[in-house]
């Protein structure tokens, strides 16, 4: 199927994709609607026969049963040998789910009331600090412990009616120490979220949190929580299991923020508006599981990917979110589809016959525009753009600078399709300029056009859609990886640094010497040493 789809590619490549829309119903014919979620993929090189070339992939990699296998909880994530189910997360209504025999959802609504109760209780103060009712909340974990709280909390922030929250990434300093400066040890909640509560930066940063709670109060563990699948540990820690909240190895630490690990969120937005988004995340299951393939939002962002990256060869794609609430959504999203689909053998063992998943970066728009569009307008790689945008933001008094955001996202989409040609570019110098030097300028205002984008429209981000928008994506990325043939739900290609990190440990505080290791690593080393290190 690839072949044919790069003949068919080498086919349409040259023409105008614009020349499409001769067939009025192309608009239509190439979006997907699912409840009120419209994905326009027209404004691409798509058309009927590379759409039915792109689904026949589907069928030849088996989605439809490895989507059902998922959902039912096998262990397709072969590698680890574990079921994938973040989806069990948000089943709040759905029935049973088995791993290895037992029914996994009891577990799963205990610990979310569990959740629930205990986030109630920071907020209304019948769970209090040493000095008194919770007024910041510590988020400290890393990669999946931290990309989806954040990306929830910044989004959800017109909901947001807790205590204030923070979140502790970095192992740098920098990071712990700025966000301890801000908050009260006496009033403050700290949560260490770490699936495996090994993670060194997490837990070096616990530590410090710890240290510094217990200068200023008796009984620092009794301000922090825990998240995590790991209760031996969690105990080792000193924290109490009454505020440990536990999930399964079937949790991927990316896929992770439904569960347990998006008590910050919940502590923030209270348990019904939590509640609401795991049912967005749901409904969007529901849609994945059932709709026809043409009609199936995930599965066709996910064709729509394929025929980009691995079929027209575009390296990267950009996502740009004229919804600023969603600043993140790009770095999320770069943990979600490098972490997963970031890979160069298959399920098998074997070398991937394909290249592997896209590079994904972005910023939200209008902000971007300032800065890297050009790039995307003029510059000679092709950059697909993938756009979201809602009709209505949260500050009804400025709808006018909605509309505006509103007026610059179509136009963007627009720009990137038609571009303008040098006769245009012409005219619009024509007054200034004459000769030789009219064309020499002329060409500088020259856009190719003929670049894709897809746009996801919605009514407003509340938190029901930003459940349906995440596990989209969720679902985007399952798909291009079963396609591909890659385990989507492991991630080795993190390890390596790791353990040369924990190597050079000893050489960076001067307890080893840089003896043995390459010339460039010693001589850094040995830079800094200089320097204070
Ligand atoms: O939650 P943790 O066990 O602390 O893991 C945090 C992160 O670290 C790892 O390096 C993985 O690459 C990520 O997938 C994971 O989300």
């Amino acid at each position: 199927m690839w072949n044919s789809l790069k003949s068919h590619h080498d086919k349409v490549a040259d023409r105008r994709f614009e020349t499409l829309f001769e067939d009025a119903g192309r608009a239509q014919d190439f979006s997907v609607a699912m409840g009120d979620m419209l994905f326009d993929y027209s404004k691409t090189n798509i058309d009927s026969e590379g759409r039915e070339l792109l689904l026949k992939l589907l069928d030849e990699a088996g989605v439809a049963e490895r989507r059902d296998a998922m959902f039912r909880g096998d262990k397709i994530n072969e590698t680890e040998g574990r079921a994938v189910l973040h989806t069990a997360l948000r089943n709040l209504d759905g029935g049973p789910i088995e791993v290895d025999g037992k029914d996994v959802m009891p577990g799963v609504l205990d610990t979310l009331d569990r959740m629930e109760a205990f986030a109630e209780d920071v907020r209304s103060g019948a769970f209090a600090g040493q000095g008194g009712k919770i007024t910041d909340v510590v988020n400290i974990g890393i990669g999946g412990s931290d990309l989806g709280p954040v990306m929830a909390t910044l989004a959800l922030a017109p909901y947001h009616d807790g205590p204030r929250t923070h979140f502790v990434s970095n192992v740098d300093p920098a990071d712990v120490a700025a966000v301890l400066r801000q908050c009260d040890p006496a009033t403050t909640l700290v949560i260490v979220a770490s699936k495996t509560f090994t993670t060194i930066e997490t837990m070096t940063n616990a530590r410090t949190a710890k240290a510094w709670m217990s200068e200023t109060v008796s009984d620092p563990a009794a301000q922090f929580a825990a998240l995590s699948t790991a209760a031996d540990k969690t105990a080792d820690f000193g924290i109490d299991p009454s505020r440990v909240f536990g999930f399964e190895d079937w949790v991927g630490g990316r896929y992770s923020m439904w569960g347990p690990i998006g008590l910050s969120v919940m502590i923030a937005i209270g348990g019904d508006a939590f509640r609401a988004f795991l049912r967005g995340a749901q409904e969007m299951d529901r849609h994945f599981k059932a709709a026809d393939w043409t009609e199936n939002m995930p599965a066709m962002l996910a064709l729509v990917g394929i025929w980009h990256n691995q079929v027209c060869g575009h390296a990267t794609r950009a996502v740009l979110p004229y919804d600023n609430l969603l600043m993140r959504l790009p770095a999320y999203l770069q943990q979600l589809e490098m972490e997963s689909n970031g890979k160069g053998v298959s399920m098998d063992g074997e070398d991937l016959a394909t290249d592997s998943g896209p590079v994904v970066w972005g910023e939200p728009g209008t902000n971007g525009q300032h800065a890297f569009y050009q790039l995307i307008h003029q510059g000679t790689r092709v950059i697909p753009c993938e756009f979201l945008v809602a009709a209505e933001g949260h500050e009804s008094d400025l709808h006018h600078q909605h509309q505006l955001l509103v007026a610059n996202c179509l136009a963007q989409s627009e720009a990137l399709m038609k571009g303008r040609d040098l006769d245009e570019a012409r005219g619009k110098v024509a007054d200034k300029f004459e000769g030789d030097e009219l064309e020499r300028q002329a060409k500088h205002r020259v856009f190719p056009g003929n670049r894709p984008s897809t746009t996801l429209a919605y009514p407003q981000l509340d938190p029901a859609m930003l459940g349906r928008i995440v596990a989209l994506y969720e679902h985007r990325v399952f798909v291009e990886g079963a396609v591909l043939g890659i385990n989507s739900y492991d991630q080795w290609g993190v390890e390596l640094g790791k353990e040369l990190a924990t190597a050079l440990q000893p050489v960076v505080e001067g307890k080893e010497t840089a003896d043995g290791k390459d010339g460039s690593t010693a001589g850094l080393v040995t830079f800094l040493k200089k320097y204070g290190l």
